[in-house]
């Protein structure tokens, strides 16, 4: 490890076409081109980092830049420099005296910060021959804990919190990882119901997904009532009573709205309803969560939630009662670390978001070893999975019985196949290169 040093930072632009066929449609994403700025860390040595983040098409080009901006800082440096002060690094990316004005730690920055992090976190694993999961699993609580940037959030949670929550979680840790690679991390699935597929579609697609073995399913409402309450309806009796449903607005309402909608599908007895207004108002998160409290259902957010800070605020104020992290979303696997602490110490579980490509390939990770060394348990607990895209990655996820594989590949899973990575890079790749002459 000492000898690994990055020579180069490659980005590119790869995009696919997935609105053609209304994949990954919500209320308010209604023609999303799954995306990434997809970062390859190239070293001295033969060793690699692969990382990314995820956009939903247009766009995407603008985090290319940002990752380019970025490049400066990471050039140069040692693994081992970076990961003997992990924090510092995270800093230096995050809090530099110059860029930090186009942030700070929010919107595309953030985005790129993810980027190049998530390939700092690969070339790691990879340089320990581990997978993610199992590096931080393995890892020290202290060594952990200096990877968190505890700025801002000391009044929720401190250093001696957090590192007190991993000590207590360290019995049963052997047992826990046993059952994961026996068992798996329970998942839900989102791809029978995007907002663009059919009832037809939606029929086939749930009936399948039950027969393979799903039993928690997430739909997409928020852009007609009625719509809503008959796709609800249908999948219901498509999954019938004891089956999990939750439902996802993505960010479509106003907060009073946002009630009165979800009491209308409340018959259908969603377990949450999801981004039910803008990301950014917590006191609104907040007032949805009181009123929808009698009704049995929860509220869920964090995949456009910008940092650890405004997570900290949503679990001060009880403003959601499912912590949707996201692996693309936040300072990589650095934020996450605090993010997770967070939930803990407030006693909400995290249910990760995985709607996009390789989202799904990164989060397992986070997850795994929220439950393996922080969390312990598995109630009300589940990850998202997508079917979308997998065959594109060189390590895709595995699912079995509705549950997540542990990964066995050294690193965080981030690696796209070349040949793919050449096809949809956005605008020249061969699959845009078709769709112009159409
Ligand atoms: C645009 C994405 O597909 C989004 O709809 C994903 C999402 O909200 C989810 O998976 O949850
Ligand atoms: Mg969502």
């Amino acid at each position: 490890m000492p000898g690994i040093k990055i020579i180069n930072v490659k980005v590119r632009d790869v995009r696919f076409p997935t609105s053609l066929e209304q994949h990954g449609s919500d209320a308010m994403h209604t023609d999303p081109d799954y995306s990434v700025a997809y970062v390859v860390l190239e070293t001295d040595t033969e060793l690699k980092g692969y990382g990314l983040t995820f956009t939903v098409g247009r766009g995407t080009e603008i985090v290319v830049c940002a990752v380019k901006a970025l490049s400066t800082l990471v050039l140069g440096k040692t693994l081992e420099e970076i990961t003997g002060d992990f924090r510092g690094f995270y800093r230096l990316l995050s809090s530099d005296g110059q860029m930090r004005w186009i942030g700070p730690e929010k919107g595309v920055i953030q985005l790129a910060t993810a980027a190049v992090l998530n390939a700092v976190w690969d070339l790691w694993a990879r340089a320990e021959g581990k997978p993610l999961w199992k590096l931080l699993a393995d890892m020290d609580p202290v060594k952990l804990i200096s990877c968190i940037d505890f700025r801002y959030i000391t009044d929720a949670l401190t250093e001696q919190e957090a590192l007190d929550i991993l000590v207590k979680a360290k019995p049963g840790k052997k047992t826990r990882e046993e059952q994961m690679l026996r068992d798996g991390y329970p998942a839900y699935t989102t791809s029978c119901a995007w907002l663009g597929y059919t009832d037809l579609q939606l029929t086939q697609l749930c009936s399948e997904a039950l027969a393979q073995g799903w039993t928690k399913f997430k739909v997409k409402v928020g852009a007609d009532l009625q719509d809503d309450i008959r796709r609800c309806s249908l999948i219901r009796k498509l999954i019938g009573p004891d089956n999990t449903l939750m439902i996802d607005a993505n960010q479509r309402w106003d907060v009073n709205e946002a009630v009165h909608w979800v009491t209308k599908l409340a018959e259908f007895r969603p377990l949450w309803i999801e981004e039910p207004t803008s990301p950014d108002d917590i006191l609104g998160h907040a007032s949805i969560s009181k009123a929808l409290a009698p009704f049995g259902i929860g509220v869920a957010s964090g995949e456009q939630c910008h940092n650890r800070v405004m997570f900290k605020q949503f679990l001060q104020a009880s403003a959601l009662q499912f912590v949707q992290i996201d692996s693309c979303r936040v300072g990589s696997v650095n934020e996450n670390l605090a993010i997770i602490l967070m939930a803990a110490k407030f006693n909400v579980p995290v249910c990760p978001h995985a709607g996009g490509v390789g989202l799904c390939e990164l989060v397992q990770h986070l997850i795994l070893f929220d439950y393996i060394s922080v969390s312990a348990s598995l109630s009300n607990r589940m990850c998202e999975y997508v079917d979308h895209l997998h065959e594109h990655f060189r390590s895709p996820t595995i699912i079995r019985n509705a549950h997540y594989t542990p990964p066995s590949d050294p690193g965080f899973s981030c690696e796209m196949l070349e040949e793919s990575v050449q096809k949809h890079q956005f605008p020249e790749g061969e699959v845009w290169r078709d769709i112009e002459k159409q």
